[in-house]
């Protein structure tokens, strides 16, 4: 699913109102019916509202909910802000209509001074200030207005955006102007903002309603940003042959795991060979042989002569993808190894964990990097390969984007929607996954699966894409059974064939 910003949903409107053909003041009635139904269908008219209607078209939104709302017989106190002396054309068609309306009662237009109403628990309040049209921050009276929303006990619903968000960057954004939302209704797509975390105290619950924009108007806008969708991922599936032995299936390499963190080597490890690759070599300090064998008896065992650490980069010329990094430790030696390895190899390679921290402390070394690594950092990860703090994730996003851009590389931003940032610019944020995640070795799975889906014969876009949607699926399933407080990373190794007989059991 296609993620807009601000600029391209006002094409769109533009776009639906002169192919559907429908005029822009039927569009937004359209859009305030479903506004008016997802209320109604949570809460009865006895329930007090109380509406902020802005100037622009959200404004306008929220003065056709109103009225709606007060025809279904709901009490209705409306507020609207008409500071500057300037409404948009469909607010004002709005205001006359409200104004006309009988059922209506309460009707203020604020011009400039403003006497708020009491809020109280158990009121509604419809926040229609503003919407993906705001330009810069919310200050003066706006500002002041969103500060007594918040503080109240009322339940707020927003109108398409929290009043105060910005649809894509709030880096330079002032959070305490914000209103928090206990629900958000947002019009056809989410936002890019929606998909950060430190946005989501913002949005509260989210809702998605279809108002019918024009289907071949989003077909052909193009974006950068989008969601992943799990039937994009059908055609893209390769499937065993019936006549398919080892040989076919991919040899992948695992180096990782250093004295005392021999458990990132055993999960990433079993993560791989449940991603359908023939056969896994797993390179590890000497002290880890014992451990290895026991746990995993179906890797291969290539014994680093160190008996603590990674010290030597290993021959590759027999493998089909290496993943290199959970639990290696940050030697000088391993870094050393580390750099040599990257240098030595063809075949695709996963860099995570200490091997990208390795990479942070030398990151000249980033300009060496073969073209389509695949780098999977968590957000402090991030920042050490950038070498920047970030002060919101956009910032890190769009970082990110460019360092994928520069370095031709694929860059998955680990989090609660993880993000792909590709080579050609494009951001994939992955739906799957949940807060049971959350935990220690997470990551070392991650980069198992990916790097058995790059050996079983997946191009670097495709694992990636894969690797993070199975990834998430396993963990989804994990906490279905178990429940989120209670899933290990164990457990996204054991339910992962259930993520993959899911996926396959669609195709096939
Ligand atoms: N396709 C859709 O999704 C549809 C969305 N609709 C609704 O329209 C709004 C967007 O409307 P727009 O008029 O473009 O913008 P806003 O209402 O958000 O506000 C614009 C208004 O506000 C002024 N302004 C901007 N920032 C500030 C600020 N910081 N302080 C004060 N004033 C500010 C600006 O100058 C304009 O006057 C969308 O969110 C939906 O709710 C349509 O109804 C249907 C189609
Ligand atoms: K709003």
């Amino acid at each position: 699913m296609k993620i807009f910003t601000g600029a391209q949903i006002r094409e769109l409107d533009k776009y639906t109102i002169e192919h559907e053909p429908i005029k822009s003041i039927d569009l937004m009635e359209r859009a305030a019916r479903a506004l008016t139904r997802a209320i109604t269908d949570r809460w009865g008219n006895c329930t007090k509202v109380v509406v902020f209607a802005g100037p622009g078209n959200n404004g306008g939104d929220a003065l056709a909910v109103a009225r709606m709302l007060a025809e279904r017989k709901y009490s209705v106190s409306v507020y609207l802000f008409n500071i500057s002396g300037k409404l948009s054309d469909d607010c004002t068609t709005n205001r006359q209509r409200l104004t006309e309306c009988k059922a209506v009662k309460e009707f203020t237009e604020v011009i400039n001074e403003f006497d708020p109403p009491k809020l109280e628990s158990g009121m509604l309040v419809v926040d229609g200030l503003f919407g993906s049209g705001l330009n810069k921050p919310l200050a003066g009276g706006f500002a002041s207005l969103v500060k007594y929303i918040n503080q109240s006990s009322a339940t707020v619903v927003s109108i398409d955006v929290p009043s105060g968000l910005m649809t894509e960057d709030n880096t330079y954004n002032v959070r305490a102007n914000i209103i928090k939302a206990n629900v958000t209704f947002t019009l056809q797509n989410k936002k890019l903002s929606f998909f950060f975390p430190e946005n989501q105290k913002f949005i509260g619950e989210l809702n998605v309603l279809d108002i019918g924009l024009s289907k071949d108007g989003m077909k052909s806008l193009s974006t950068h940003y989008s969601v992943l969708e799990e039937s994009e991922l059908y055609p893209r599936i390769l499937h065993r042959g019936d006549y398919s032995h080892k040989g076919d299936m991919g040899h992948a390499l695992i180096i990782a795991g250093s004295y005392g963190m021999a458990g990132a080597a055993i999960l990433a490890t079993k993560a791989c060979l449940r991603s359908g690759v023939g056969k896994v070599t797993v390179c590890t300090p000497r002290r880890n042989n014992d451990i290895m064998q026991v746990s995993v008896p179906e890797a291969v065992m290539c014994i680093d002569k160190e008996e603590t650490y990674f010290s030597e980069a290993v021959d590759a010329t027999d493998f089909d993808a290496i993943g290199i990094g959970p639990g290696l430790g940050q030697q000088e030696s391993s870094a050393i190894a580390l750099i040599t390895q990257i240098r030595r190899t063809q075949a695709p390679i996963v860099i995570d964990a200490d091997g990208l921290n390795m990479l942070s402390s030398h990151r000249a070394w980033l300009q060496q990097l073969p073209h389509g690594i695949i780098m999977t950092p968590h957000p402090k990860e991030y920042e050490r390969l950038a070498g920047n703090h970030f002060s919101d994730s956009y910032e890190r996003l769009a970082s990110a984007m460019d360092m994928a851009e520069r370095l031709h590389a694929f860059i998955i931003l680990k989090g609660h929607y993880s993000a792909l940032c590709m080579p050609d610019g494009n951001i994939v944020f992955n739906p799957t996954g949940n807060a049971g995640m959350a935990t220690a070795g997470s990551g070392d799975v991650l980069t198992g699966i990916i790097t058995g889906l790059l050996a079983r014969g997946y191009k670097q876009a495709d694992a990636c894409l894969l690797g993070m949607y199975l990834h998430g699926l396993s963990g989804d399933i994990a906490a279905q059974s178990l429940g989120v407080e209670s899933v290990v990373a164990s457990d996204l190794i054991n339910y992962l064939p259930q993520a993959f007989k899911h996926l396959y059991g669609i195709v096939s």
